[in-house]
């Protein structure tokens, strides 16, 4: 199966394009006052009508109010919410009820014992994804921080998930042959500054992600 990729922070109409003409699986559209990807309910309307049908949306919210993502969810119309805080498995399933919404949970990673909370999520999310830990203090996702890839190689999950944190063209394909990861999420790693989107990295992104490939000295190892 063709690897799963997914472009975060995307808050405006070209590099929204630029995805879809790559090839992205799904454009993710992040509501948090705190991050330089956060878009008002307005622009983000907009940029799902200029989106839908061409691509699966995600709605990324983290720890919100009920209200907020009542707003987000009612602006986007997403295939999916996800959720990118320290959403409990009850609030997960509270809000997968009251929305009706597939949602996709993320874990900061840092070590082995950060996947334990993975399990009780399995009946209420539909995708994971494994993010690296945000520094100290500092929003929860989007700082171009990679955890150890080879923490994931050989363990089974029972959902689909996607690899993020860090991820950049330059080492998208050493990851996912590193992690054995179907899936892949990227934001800063296709910026050019915090919150500026690059469409020439998006397709590079896309094009290194799905032709993986290790230098000649670790495939060797
Ligand atoms: O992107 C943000 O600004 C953000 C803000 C608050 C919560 C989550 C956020 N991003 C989550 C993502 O899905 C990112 O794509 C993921 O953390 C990877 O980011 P990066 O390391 O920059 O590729």
């Amino acid at each position: 199966m063709a690897l799963l990729v997914k472009i975060c922070g995307v808050n405006a109409s070209d590099s929204a394009d630029a995805a879809v003409r790559a090839g992205a699986d799904m454009v993710g559209l992040v509501f948090h006052p705190k991050s330089p990807r956060h878009l008002s309910f307005e622009a983000a309307r907009s940029l799902a009508d200029h989106l839908r049908g061409r691509v699966q949306l995600v709605t990324l919210i983290a720890d919100a109010d009920d209200e907020m993502i009542a707003g987000a969810l009612a602006a986007v119309r997403p295939d999916f919410l996800q959720l990118h805080g320290r959403e409990t498995p009850e609030r997960a399933a509270a809000l997968k009820s009251r929305f009706g919404v597939q949602l996709i949970k993320a874990f900061p990673i840092a070590s082995a014992a950060d996947f334990a909370p993975v399990a009780a999520f399995t009946d209420i999310a539909d995708l994971f994804l494994f993010d690296a830990k945000a520094p100290e203090g500092l929003r929860p996702g989007g700082h171009g921080v990679a955890f150890d890839w080879q923490l994931l190689k050989g363990r089974a999950f029972p959902r689909p998930w996607l690899l993020a944190g860090g991820l950049s063209p330059a080492n998208v394909g050493r990851a996912v042959i590193l992690s054995g990861a179907p899936g892949v999420d990227v934001s800063s790693g296709v910026e050019t500054a915090p919150g500026v989107k690059d469409t020439h990295l998006i397709a590079e992104f896309l094009s290194a992600a799905r032709n993986p490939k290790l230098d000649l000295e670790e495939a060797r190892s």
